[in-house]
């Protein structure tokens, strides 16, 4: 028992200090949450309490940082660590921890390392534990920065990363965002994918949730055991499609909690609303079976009735623990699975495939930016895939889609202007029995043709794209093909990582003569030829996912439309400036991400309102300055 302000509180009802401060201030608007009580010197009966106050949806500092002496009659300093579940659920979204001394500098939410002030030294029991030196939340990224780029593999960066995200959560996001451009190739795509396949060795301590088989009928109380309770977001991945790597099991934890990482640093989604989770069914990867570090179930993948009685109690459980408003994002599932669960769970849940939707959006922005360059509609276009899977047969729609509303033409028809290859060739009518559901839409009168050189000199597309999954598949034949009768021939290679590109960028423009207009999954450093710098663009989801996403949280929406993929590649492509386009580029830089999230994230948000999907009324006025209002901001918090 203690007592504030003349009101007793039991230490499982310290979120009775949240409604006491919002009663007693006026100057507090909800929703606040209390993320430290601290007392100053844990003896009952004599000591204070300092409370810091901030805002529920951002987890940044409320406008008023408030102090509150009182006398306590109670220690306060035993509840840390306690399961805040077992607070009243009814009175959210408080929510409070408390944390102090050593315990303080080793939890990662709180730690500001030796940027500790000295006032927050004396009262928060940090005296003697670090240092006397105090530095700046700007030095210490400088001072990290310099001991990353000391590191020459980028898996040590990446581990180094990881590392820092374990110990100074905002410093790690100050550092993401300051350094975007140098350091997405780290935390996500490339690097990622190596370290997935390396998982079960570098891994350390959990980043996000294991979902195994042996969690079977437990999963509810699973999730209970994650610390975070207000989930906005949830990346999950089966493991089987990492990337173009193919099946890492279990070790494809890495791509949830990149992408999530990426959720917080470019969208603005607080890192504790952000859950990774990976589903272990087993593995078909023989390498990972046979390696004694592998950390994953060491059987062949379950599949049928098995498989799907799991995703099931795990939607079933998210919905429960969660509500209807948490985001699942599901990444890097094999196609026979990715499809099926997102029509599943597409009318019961807030889902979104990135790999089929993100892609696609992204790849969208990038044809209508590429159109000023090349000139002609959408629909005066022909395009050719190599790759028919989630990522090919996504685009595909979403481009057959906008041409459709662009020229009132039939997506039946629209869809004619677009061809695909496959494992097994040119996907025509021929091979339709044989063709699995998501390919046929695309199976069009043609005769038989194996070879992609083939399909490109039959086909004659304006646009290439790869999806394949499979690297150096675009040879030299294919893109000079291209290059004879396109005078700008739109090349993507989409694949994942930059083993797997479809071909380099190098390649593009070499082979091309410098008249390609290139983008790749993966990044490329800019490219000579003839004395001339080439700088190609990243077509890769990170642009829209996180933007995307965080419009269905600030609106509330409770189901995903395609609509809202097109205004998402709408507002990519608008944010492409006129100097982008005199280099060449198609896509803005990674570096104003997160005022280009803003306006994905507002405008995502207007096409939920407008189509009634969206539920947190009433609509803000101004959807992007709302928008960036409620962006997570890595700045330190005073704990005074
Ligand atoms: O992770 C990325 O860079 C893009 C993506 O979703 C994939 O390749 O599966
Ligand atoms: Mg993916």
């Amino acid at each position: 028992m203690f007592s504030l302000n003349g009101t007793s509180f039991t230490n499982n009802s310290l979120s009775g200090v949240s409604r006491c401060l919002n009663q007693s201030s006026r100057r507090v608007s909800a929703p606040m949450v209390v993320v430290a009580a601290v007392n100053s010197n844990g003896k009952p009966g004599d000591g204070s309490v300092s409370v810091l106050v901030e805002n529920a949806l951002t987890e940044s500092p409320a406008p008023v940082e408030m102090e509150v002496k009182s006398t306590v009659t109670g220690g306060v300093q035993d509840v840390y660590g306690e399961d805040s579940a077992t607070e009243d659920q009814s009175i959210t979204p408080w929510t409070l921890s408390v944390a102090s001394g050593f315990s303080l500098l080793r939890n990662p939410h709180y730690n500001k390392g030796l940027a500790f002030s000295e006032r927050e030294r004396d009262t928060h029991y940090l005296r003697g534990l670090l240092p006397p030196v105090v530095i700046s939340h700007d030095l210490q990224v400088k001072k990290m920065m310099n001991s990353i780029r000391k590191y020459d593999v980028p898996l040590q960066r990446y581990m180094a990363m990881m590392d820092l995200q374990e110990m100074n959560e905002r410093l790690f996001y100050k550092l993401l965002i300051d350094n975007v451009e140098e350091l997405l190739p780290i935390v996500y795509t490339p690097t990622v994918g190596e370290a997935c396949q390396k998982y079960g060795s570098i891994f350390r301590r959990p980043q996000g949730l294991f979902i195994s088989l042996k969690e079977k009928g437990k999963i509810h109380e699973v999730l209970k055991n994650w610390p975070e309770k207000k989930i906005q977001v949830i990346v999950v991945t089966d493991g089987e499609r990492i990337l173009g790597l193919g099946d890492l099991g279990c070790q494809g934890m890495g791509i949830p909690v990149g992408k999530l990482s990426l959720y917080t640093a470019l969208g603005g989604i607080r890192p504790s609303a952000c859950l990774p989770v990976t589903i272990d069914v087993g593995t078909n990867n023989e390498n990972l079976l046979n390696d004694e570090f592998y950390i994953g179930l060491r059987q062949r993948r379950a599949t049928g009735q098995e498989y799907s009685e799991l995703l099931d109690e795990f939607m079933y459980a998210v919905k429960q623990n969660y509500g209807e408003k948490v985001l699942i994002q599901f990444e890097d599932f094999a196609n026979h699975n990715a499809f099926d669960l997102l029509a599943k769970y597409g009318t019961s849940h807030l889902v979104f495939n990135d790999d089929i939707q993100g892609t696609a959006s992204v790849v969208l922005a990038g044809l209508m930016a590429a159109l000023n360059l090349v000139g002609g509609s959408l629909s005066e276009h022909t395009f050719l895939f190599l790759g028919a899977g989630e990522a090919g047969t996504g685009i595909a729609e979403l481009i057959a889609l906008e041409m459709s509303k662009q020229t009132g033409i039939p997506l039946e028809e629209t869809r004619k202007k677009i061809w695909m290859v496959d494992s097994k060739g040119l996907i025509v009518k021929s091979r339709m029995e044989m063709l699995q559901h998501f390919k046929r839409p695309w199976a069009h009168d043609h005769e038989p043709v194996q070879e992609l050189v083939n399909a490109v000199k039959s086909i004659k597309p304006t646009v290439l794209i790869g999806s394949s999954g499979a690297g150096r598949t675009f040879t030299k034949e294919v893109v000079q093909a291209m290059a004879t009768f396109n005078e700008k021939p739109i090349i993507f290679a989409l694949s994942n990582p930059t083993s797997q590109s479809e071909c380099t960028a190098e390649e593009a423009y070499s082979w091309s003569e410098g008249r390609a207009i290139f983008a790749s999954g993966s990044p490329f450093a800019p490219v000579e030829y003839n004395g001339k710098v080439y700088a190609s663009g990243q077509a890769n989801n990170a642009y829209i996912f996180p933007g995307f996403g965080l419009g269905l949280i600030i609106s509330g929406a409770i189901r995903v439309h395609d609509d809202m993929l097109l205004v998402a590649s709408e507002a990519l492509a608008d944010e492409v400036s006129q100097e982008n386009f005199e280099k060449g580029l198609i896509y803005p830089p990674f570096s104003n991400i997160r005022k280009i999230s803003a306006h994905i994230r507002a405008k995502v948000a207007a096409k939920a309102y407008e189509l009634g999907l969206a539920t947190r009324l009433p609509q803000p006025k101004d959807l992007v300055a709302y928008a960036e209002s409620c962006m997570y901001s890595p700045a330190y918090r005073s704990y005074r």
